[in-house]
């Protein structure tokens, strides 16, 4: 649906030149909503941009529903550009227009009809849910109620693309979710895809299928959420994961077990095991420890879901023979949960 080839961008200015971009190559598939997250600085903004030729990449393609975009004349990119709408994390509206207008804004500039326009604008605050504040301007309007006439102006050509630049980052957590679960309905309903950069990977986990970590202009890691939530590879990854772990494990608790227990250590093995999906609901652990005569005494845990995907994370004492210890983590991991030994 959206391919970037070999994307870079350098931005240049006097003697002074920054590679935002660094060979960007990156598929996003039709209907799902991917996430790009990444520090400031780390190239975020302008990869989006770089997805409707707001900004020009220095070389490379990008290509949307088959047409490279990068070839195409100002006027057919004009066309295309229809097709991808974008909302900001300062809503950009028209201060000085009405909520309807600003929704009828590109509709007036692609030159429809009146009656259509109507017709049009008035399903679309429906949609966002702002039908009793057409009349209303935007300085009348709340962060979240800007967000929405943003969204649905943004809906008005019919995109079969939605970018989303820091859309949320403007907005209290409440509203935060408000707007988010909408930019959920927008997708099941109309089938729009969604690329979204944010620097919050609270954002990510709530709703998005794929994620992409971008760091230094690079893409340093990519995967469903899950995947990457729950196996990290970088450390960058694994910051932005800390945001969201309520209560991260407090590791003076692994000494204090060890000294309770000095005399066993042998026979006691401490192991952080994850859960996703159907599993998280499985009593998996129960039933394998059961089996190997192995108890287990639970020192944190955190039960949460990603979209749609249910997942645990617990850190447990093991505790029996050496060798009961490493069948029962053998048939842990048959059993499709990821178990790391980390005292
Ligand atoms: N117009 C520009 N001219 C020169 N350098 C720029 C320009 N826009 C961005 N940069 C530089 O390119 C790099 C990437 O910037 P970009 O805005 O894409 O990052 P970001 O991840 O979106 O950051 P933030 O979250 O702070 O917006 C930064 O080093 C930035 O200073």
């Amino acid at each position: 649906m959206i391919e970037l080839i070999n994307l870079t961008k350098e931005y240049r200015s006097g003697k002074q030149s920054i590679t935002a971009l660094k060979h960007i190559n990156l598929q996003i598939h039709e209907g799902e909503i991917f996430g790009i997250i990444g520090h400031s600085g780390a190239g975020k903004s302008t990869l989006i941009r770089c997805i409707n030729l707001l900004e020009r990449p220095t070389s490379g393609e990008v290509v949307v529903d088959g047409v490279n975009l990068t070839a195409l004349s100002p006027s057919e990119l004009q066309a295309k550009r229809r097709s991808i709408g974008m909302i900001f994390q300062h809503f950009n509206l028209l201060s000085s227009a009405t909520v309807f207008d600003n929704v009828a804004f590109p509709l007036r500039l692609a030159k429809r009809p009146k009656s259509e326009i109507k017709e049009k604008v008035d399903r679309l605050l429906q949609l966002v849910g702002l039908e009793a504040h057409s009349h209303k301007y935007p300085a009348q309007l709340s962060g979240g109620q800007k967000q929405r006439v943003g969204i649905a102006r943004a809906l008005a050509n019919d995109p079969k693309v939605l970018l989303c630049d820091e859309a949320t980052s403007a907005l209290d957590p409440q509203t935060t979710q408000s707007i988010l679960d909408l930019l959920v309905d927008i997708n099941r309903k109309l089938g729009i895809t969604i690329v979204l950069i944010t620097h919050e990977m609270h954002v990510i986990r709530a709703i998005c299928d794929r994620v992409a970590v971008i760091d230094g202009g690079n893409i340093v890691e990519l995967g469903k959420v899950a995947e990457v939530f729950l196996n990290p590879r970088q450390d960058v990854t694994r910051e932005f994961i800390a945001q969201i772990i309520e209560s991260e494990f407090d590791r003076t608790i692994l000494q204090e077990t060890q000294k309770a227990h000095h005399e066993t250590n042998g026979n006691r093995r401490v192991v952080q095991v994850s859960f996703l999906g159907a599993s998280t609901y499985e009593p998996i652990l129960s039933r394998v420890t059961q089996t190997h005569g192995v108890h287990f005494n639970i020192l944190h845990g955190t039960i949460s879901r990603m979209k749609d995907v249910p997942y645990g994370r617990l850190v447990l004492e093991l505790i029996g023979s050496p060798e009961l210890l490493d069948v029962t983590i053998r048939d842990l991991i048959a059993n499709h949960l990821e178990v790391e030994v980390i005292g």
